[in-house]
């Protein structure tokens, strides 16, 4: 696999095109003895919102783990701009509900990656951390437990851990699922708030109302990619059929 992190300089005569933060081809991942991903190709646009849609086990959360690199695909290439790496937040079930930690020790291990494990914050970790907290509205419940907080708040937490992180490619699972219509529109407009600010966005999501507000969307069968494009192009009423009708 070859993973590239520097910009690729457009050529003079290249047609206009949307810059991508990350390409990939022949991408093929998964676990051992169960493959998962099989030859996907696609692009993701630079400060854009993609959404990976698709059914149950289509391999969404496997694709977020290979670009986040904590999958290694098995074959198949991956470029991606930018020198700093992905900002990851997983779905909100795959954090122990039970870790001994507060919100503000959540989002200080967004630094631990640019600061080490066991090195003391400096004062511009702890500003990141702060902004991070203000920017989700969560510094009132700095010092509550993770596991005392509600689905939402948690939720809130995990992404300000992925903002601590200063990435401009954030990575997210299903951050809207379970949440009501306030605290996920809250969400949205955070993304989207966040494109502006120089990031490119990925998330995975069951969604569809989400998806249709997407800048892109990848469609996902059975770790196939069933479509690429934007939502109103790929996420057509048939589309959406064939992908869900069984196996
Ligand atoms: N750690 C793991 N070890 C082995 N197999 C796994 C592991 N995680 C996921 N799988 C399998 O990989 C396949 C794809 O799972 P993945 O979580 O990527 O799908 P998904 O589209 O994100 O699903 P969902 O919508 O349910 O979150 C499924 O068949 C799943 O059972």
């Amino acid at each position: 696999m070859k993973t590239m992190f520097k910009k690729p300089r457009p050529s003079p005569t290249s047609p206009p095109e949307r810059t991508a933060h990350l390409r990939f081809s022949g991408l093929c991942a998964g676990y051992p003895g169960r493959p998962v991903l099989r030859e996907i190709s696609a692009e993701i646009p630079k400060l854009a919102t993609t959404v990976l849609v698709g059914p149950n086990g289509s391999g969404k959360s496997t694709l977020l783990g290979v670009l986040a690199g904590v999958i290694h695909p098995t074959s198949g290439d991956l470029h991606r701009t930018g020198d700093r790496p992905p900002a990851f937040v997983p779905q909100r079930g795959a954090v122990g509900d039970t870790l001994p930690l507060t919100v503000r020790q959540t989002v200080e291990m967004g630094r631990w990656s640019e600061r080490g494990t066991w090195r003391r914050l400096t004062r511009r970790d702890h500003a990141t951390v702060d902004a991070a907290l203000d920017r989700l509205e969560i510094r009132d419940l700095a010092s509550r437990q993770l596991g005392e907080l509600s689905g939402g708040q948690r939720q809130r937490a995990l992404i300000a851990q992925g903002l601590a992180q200063e990435s401009d490619l954030l990575l997210l699972d299903e951050p809207t699922t379970g949440l009501d219509p306030e605290a996920r529109e809250r969400i949205g407009t955070l993304l989207t708030a966040l494109v502006a600010d120089g990031v490119t966005v990925v998330q995975a999501t069951h969604d569809l109302e989400v998806a249709r507000t997407a800048d892109a969307c990848l469609l996902l069968r059975n770790g196939r990619l069933a479509g690429q494009g934007h939502p109103d192009r790929i996420l057509t009423t048939s589309a959406l059929a064939r992908v869900w009708q069984p196996l």
